[in-house]
């Protein structure tokens, strides 16, 4: 009996992206896939790897131990990591593009489902249009004193904090290219108003409800998008015009655009925040076990 070892199985992965925040796919249905953090950051490796802003680690929700108490509403669960390998509670352009996977490969035969996240269940609705539209949750603005504050190289702004299950500081600024060029993060303050670090948007207006941003996000750096980030600039835009819905009774539309397209959200008077934007699949493949194994 030959006592080789035997060549593990080969890695399925896809590609896709949502708004070009993109994403390297790995349906692992019983979770059987070890995702150390070494890992997760080589497959996202621009140049060495297959290269994406995070990954989305597709299993079914009985099969994870962080995911087991949703599996009753949500049949999979998105364990969701930054291309630094570090793991992330919500990721809204991540579940848009999760969503179309599991309708393309047949996993989910609806065009409304859940999706289990480490944020809670997020309901998903596929449209005709190619978009897909998200329950996104209600935002949470935690404690606006002391204030934070937003620092790259000599400039400081003012930063509203805003949690969509994952955190954020917006900043207003006067003009995006004041962010400067990004490659390091931003120094955010009090330190202690973001115990788990943060993601940062910089955030300029484009007309009336119409605002753009760029992002810094916590554990990949700066991206072509942020679908939580581009909810809550919407929140703190909102708060900022006068324009909260639970005060209005109405709700608020904003459109954001980001470095990779467009996003619309809508935050209704009970606070619940729809964003809508495209999840498109680029490609199909198989990972080397040998390099995946090095
Ligand atoms: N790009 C995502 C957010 C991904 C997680 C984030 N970097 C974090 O660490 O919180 C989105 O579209 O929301």
């Amino acid at each position: 009996m030959s006592t080789a070892p035997q060549p593990s199985a080969p890695l399925v992965f896809l590609k896709g992206h949502g708004t070009e925040n993109d994403f390297v796919i790995l349906p692992d249905p019983e979770g059987l896939v070890e995702l150390p953090a070494r890992t997760v950051a080589r497959l996202c490796d621009r140049r060495a790897g297959l290269g994406a802003d995070g990954v989305l680690h597709v299993v079914r929700s009985a099969a994870h131990p962080e995911a087991r108490a949703m599996a009753a509403t949500a049949e999979w669960f998105m364990d969701y990591r930054n291309s630094d390998g570090s793991i992330a509670e919500m990721c809204g352009n991540g579940v848009r593009v999760f969503a179309r996977y599991l309708h393309r490969a047949g996993l989910v035969k609806d065009e409304a489902f859940g999706v289990a996240t480490r944020a809670g269940v997020r309901h998903v609705r596929l449209g005709e249009d190619g978009r897909v539209t998200v329950g996104m949750g209600r935002a949470t603005l935690p404690q606006e004193e002391p204030p934070v504050t937003v620092t790259v190289g000599e400039r400081t702004w003012p930063a509203r904090n805003v949690n969509m299950g994952n955190p954020h500081a917006v900043a207003f600024v006067a003009d995006l290219a004041d962010a400067g060029h990004l490659l390091e993060a931003p120094v955010v303050a009090p330190a202690d108003a973001y115990p788990e670090g943060t993601n940062v948007e910089f955030v300029v207006d484009r007309g009336p409800g119409h605002v753009a941003l760029r992002v810094h996000e916590r554990g990949s750096g700066e991206t072509r998008s942020c679908g939580t980030g581009a909810c809550a600039v919407m929140v703190a835009a909102a708060r900022r015009d006068g324009a909260d819905p639970a005060e209005r009774g109405v709700p608020v539309t904003y459109t954001v655009d980001v470095p990779g397209g467009r996003l619309e959200i809508t935050e209704r008077p009970d606070g619940e925040i729809e964003m809508t934007g495209p999840a498109v699949i680029v490609a199909e493949g198989l990972v080397e076990p040998a390099w995946l194994e090095a």
